[in-house]
């Protein structure tokens, strides 16, 4: 099929590249020139595995193109997949500006018979607006199909997740145009749903929601754990094996961030309140994670009295590992709070540095390694759960610091090596923290 994607950022760019590589021909669109630059050169813009891998290869095969022309990116399509950017807007519901925008930029260029999908994630009802913006503007004698197609990908493991989907929900109001999309989808073998175009719109949000609450439920337990002495990760696994609950999504820490959870979840909350319905366990959810983004900087405040003149070696940046992306990432907010209390903040992150500096600019110093972030230390903020913080012989440079007080934000500290630490403090979520006092002479 000769398919056209509108939007090469996180989810445009890991369909056109998947799409490409089970067979078809695609022609990948964006209005930022820069990036259309840098991937007609074979570069991806952001980091996410596998992905240039996979777009040198198919771009190599002639399965796969890359314009800034609607004109040139248009013709002669089957499927138009829209995947362009529905950030926040002020008010917290869904910014509709660049769906309608392309919409109204398509219209002119769009033969008869062309099928609309919406693979952005929009509230019910946009693809109605879409189609009636699409009308008005596109040749009187056409016709088109709209479908909604939401995506579940997760940024870090954009490509397998898009090759091997737990399913794909398809949203049409027509068994012909579903049809042609399951068509598309095929090589993937996955598991289709079929529903209405609102219902599929919905899907999304109620998706993102969901996990988010779960994540603010296992980590308000985890807030109950520290009060009574109990342990977050052995909870999530006893709950978790009952395959009603399931252990995926249950990772207590500093809450969720990234540019899917925070919005999502208010744009739901504003589409209910909109339809009188007071969803107030989304509020909930929100205001748990608001509350659990400054754990770690409470808990630092408790153990040092001030933080004023102290010295924090942030580990990791980005919302979560394998991304380089800071969009709502809980580290914002940290760096603020540190700043406000008077700390000097040291973070080392392995791939988000660049875009880090964008968004915090010189409040903060970057180093170039754990092993220099720590120096002259007072405390160690474990924010992101890179593997590099994992496995690594992590415990080893800790141990070089005089006497490492680190706070886990993730959990993720491999607790068999704590034992290498003679002397230390380590604080993690939910959990009992364990105080080390030169251990080898006991
Ligand atoms: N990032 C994720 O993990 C993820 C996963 C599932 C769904 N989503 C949803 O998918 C959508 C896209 O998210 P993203 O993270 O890929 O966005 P993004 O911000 O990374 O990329 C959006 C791209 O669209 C381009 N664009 C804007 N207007 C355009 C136009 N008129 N024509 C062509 N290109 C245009 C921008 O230049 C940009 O490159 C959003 O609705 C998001 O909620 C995101
Ligand atoms: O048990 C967990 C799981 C995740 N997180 C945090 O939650 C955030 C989001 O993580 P994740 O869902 O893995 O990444 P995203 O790329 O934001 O993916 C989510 O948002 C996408 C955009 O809508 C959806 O497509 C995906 O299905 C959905 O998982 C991150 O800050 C994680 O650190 C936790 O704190 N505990």
């Amino acid at each position: 099929m000769k398919i056209s994607v509108l939007g090469t950022g996180y989810v445009g760019l890991s369909t056109g590249v998947c799409l490409a590589e089970i067979g078809h021909f695609v022609t990948c669109i964006d209005i930022n020139q820069h990036k259309i630059g840098q991937l007609c050169q074979g570069k991806s813009p952001i980091y996410e595995p596998f992905l240039e891998n996979l777009l040198l290869k198919n771009a190599d095969e002639g399965r796969l193109k890359f314009t800034s022309s609607y004109l040139n990116g248009l013709e002669g399509t089957d499927i138009i997949i829209l995947a362009v950017g529905t950030p926040q807007s002020e008010d917290g519901s869904a910014d509709l500006s660049y769906i309608m925008k392309c919409a109204k930029d398509i219209a002119p260029h769009l033969t008869d018979g062309v099928t609309v999908v919406i693979k952005s994630t929009v509230p019910v009802g946009t693809n109605e607006l879409v189609e009636k913006i699409i009308m008005s503007h596109c040749n009187n004698d056409i016709t088109i199909n709209m479908a909604s197609n939401p995506e579940f990908l997760r940024q870090g493991s954009a490509i397998n997740d898009t090759l091997h989907p737990d399913r794909i929900i398809i949203g049409a109001n027509s068994k012909k145009v579903a049809d042609k999309i399951e068509e598309m989808y095929l090589p993937l073998k996955a598991p289709i749903i079929k529903t209405s175009i609102r219902s599929a719109e919905l899907i999304k949000y109620a998706s993102n929601a969901f996990l988010a609450t779960k994540i603010s439920y296992i980590n308000q337990i985890a807030n109950l754990c520290e009060m009574v002495g109990a342990d977050v990760n052995d909870i999530a696994l006893g709950m978790g094996t009952d395959k009603r609950i399931g252990l995926s999504f249950l990772q207590a820490g500093i809450g969720y961030g990234g540019s899917c959870f925070p919005k999502d979840v208010k744009a739901l909350h504003l589409t209910a309140e909109k339809h009188g319905i007071q969803f107030s366990l989304l509020k909930e959810t929100m205001r748990i994670n608001d509350e659990q983004q400054e754990l770690l900087v409470k808990k630092a405040k408790k153990r040092f009295g001030s933080l004023k003149s102290k010295k924090i070696a942030l580990f990791g940046l980005s919302f979560k590992p394998n991304t380089d992306d800071m969009r709502e990432a809980p580290s914002i907010k940290i760096v603020r709070l540190l700043s406000n209390e008077g700390a000097n903040v040291v973070a080392y992150d392995p791939v988000a540095t660049h875009n880090a500096r964008e968004v915090l600019g010189n409040m903060i110093s970057y180093a170039n390694s754990p092993e220099e972030a720590i120096l002259d230390a007072d405390a160690v903020f474990i924010v992101t759960d890179w593997d590099e913080f994992k496995h690594l012989n992590i415990t080893n440079i800790l141990k070089k610091m005089r006497c490492p007080i680190i706070f886990d934000g993730r959990n993720c500290l491999d607790e068999s090596m704590l034992h290498l630490l003679e002397i230390g403090e380590y604080y993690p979520v939910g959990r009992p923290s364990v105080i080390f006092s030169n251990q080898k002479s006991d």
